[in-house]
């Protein structure tokens, strides 16, 4: 008799990262810094828009990404900017999943006026 498969699949990239592996990987993005510590600990960047609507188009994509990628950030949200921070809740720390959805988050390439 075949074992039964897994009632969830594996998720691949959610191994923790040290502390060396989160800033050499914050170094290669631009404008994300640590925020919190133990395990509250993120990667979180702001971003600024000229209006509500445009910070709330922003909010809008950033859900669908983190729909779509099963991985979903904590907002901030302003009239003018939204704050946008990953971490792993599985793991309680930062991994490999958080610099993904990060790089696609900026590459959403929001208007800034
Ligand atoms: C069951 C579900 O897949 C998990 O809870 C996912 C959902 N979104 C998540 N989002 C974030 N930021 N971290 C997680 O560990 C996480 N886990």
């Amino acid at each position: 008799m075949s074992t039964p498969p897994p009632t969830t699949p594996p998720k691949p990239l959610r191994q923790v990262l040290s502390a060396t592996q989160v800033i050499a990987a914050l170094s290669k993005l631009d404008g994300w810094k640590l925020h919190g510590d133990g395990a509250d600990v993120a990667i979180e960047k702001t971003f600024a828009f000229k209006n509500y609507l445009r910070t709330m188009s922003f909010v809008n994509a950033v859900a669908y990404i983190a729909e779509q990628q099963d991985h979903h950030p904590e907002l901030l949200v302003h009239y003018g900017n939204c704050s946008v921070r990953f971490n792993t809740h599985d793991v309680q720390g930062i991994t490999q999943t958080d610099f993904a959805c990060a790089a696609l988050v900026d590459a959403l390439q929001p208007p800034t006026t």
